[in-house]
């Protein structure tokens, strides 16, 4: 997959695309319906198959200061693309200039001019330009007038609600992973580095690896049964464990973070890339009456964790 960080494409031979739109927070089930009528797109016109998506994410601009909302980061994001089959992912740089083109503007210098793309594929609800001004209309209409052919997909529903990003946020929010993998097409996934703690699990008996969710949509604090990947080392593989996401009422840490303490696996974690699939909320957080009740607590939630993973491939 070839990453392009600017809206001009200088090669020539890089543009006339077939490309999906979008800020594909999650890549959920109607990200990849979009993609899919791309790439049939794609493959009818022997073009590359494209993905135009904003970095930072547009909320991140318009208000940066407000509570972490994405799904995944950007890289993240990126290697989910490139396992999809992207050709080119066009990573726009969302500045004061992006963000102050006109509908007309971005069509014409952007789509059409900078990226030539041949075809645009884009959600219902799609909107772009200047105040989000432009509409799927607005976008057939530039594309009439600056040569590039539009499509509109429909939304996707899983059992009977519509598949979003803001959807799949609440889900998380409420505990519902299971819900959120049904509008995702896969397990919410937290990826990232292992990094140092505060040493206790080892002396609780449960080392947990440490991973950061700065900047991420946290999900409900608490206990989760998950599948843990390895991804990078020499223990490379994967584990059923059981995790806490928040900020351990028992020692009063403010940062949330998340720890997972694998299952049938002793190793060197540090510095190593996991991906955590959250599988099914147990329990929320609690600040025990001392330690041996929470070591109990998490020989319970162990338990429980194997029996229902027990299940899952
Ligand atoms: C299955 C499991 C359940 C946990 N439950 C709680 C909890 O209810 N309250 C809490 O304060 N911390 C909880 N923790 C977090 C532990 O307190 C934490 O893993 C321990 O402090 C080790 O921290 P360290 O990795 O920074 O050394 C839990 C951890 C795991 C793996
Ligand atoms: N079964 C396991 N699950 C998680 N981490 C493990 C396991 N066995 C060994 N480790 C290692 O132990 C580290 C966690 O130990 P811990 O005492 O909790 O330290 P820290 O506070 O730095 O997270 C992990 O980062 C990993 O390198």
């Amino acid at each position: 997959m070839k990453t392009f960080t600017h809206w001009t494409v200088p090669g020539a031979a890089d543009k006339g695309a077939a490309a999906a739109i979008g800020n594909f927070d999650g890549v959920h089930l109607g990200h990849q319906a979009v993609i899919d009528i791309a790439r049939a797109a794609a493959v009818r016109t022997d073009a590359p198959l494209g993905i135009v998506t904003f970095e930072p994410h547009p909320r991140e601009y318009f208000a940066p200061t407000a509570p972490p909302f994405r799904l995944m980061s950007a890289e993240t994001k990126s290697h989910r693309l490139e396992k999809l089959g992207i050709d080119h992912l066009y990573q726009l740089p969302f500045d004061a200039t992006l963000a102050g083109l006109t509908p007309e503007a971005f069509a014409r210098d952007v789509i059409a001019g900078g990226l030539g793309l041949s075809h645009v594929v884009v959600g219902r609800d799609f909107c772009f330009g200047k105040g989000r001004k432009g509409t799927v209309q607005d976008l057939q209409r530039c594309g009439a007038a600056h040569g590039f052919d539009v499509t509109v997909a429909d939304i996707v529903a899983t059992d009977g609600k519509e598949v979003s990003s803001t959807n799949i946020r609440t889900a998380l929010a409420e505990g519902r992973p299971r819900d959120a993998a049904a509008m995702l097409g896969h397990w919410h996934r937290v990826d990232g580095e292992v990094i140092h703690g505060d040493k206790r699990g080892k002396e609780l008996g449960y080392p947990t690896a440490n991973m950061s969710i700065a900047g991420l949509h946290p999900p409900k604090f608490g206990v989760y049964a998950v599948k843990a990947d390895i991804l990078t080392g020499p223990h490379q593989g994967t584990h059923d464990g059981a995790a806490s996401i928040g900020v351990r009422p028992m020692f009063g840490t403010n940062v949330p973070n998340l720890e997972t303490f694998l299952f049938d696996f002793d190793g060197d974690l540090y510095g190593e890339h996991l991906s955590i699939a959250l599988v099914d909320f147990l329990r929320p957080e609690v600040r025990f009456d001392g330690l041996d009740a929470l070591t109990e607590q998490m020989a319970r939630d162990c338990r429980e964790a194997r029996a229902i993973l027990a299940d899952i491939p």
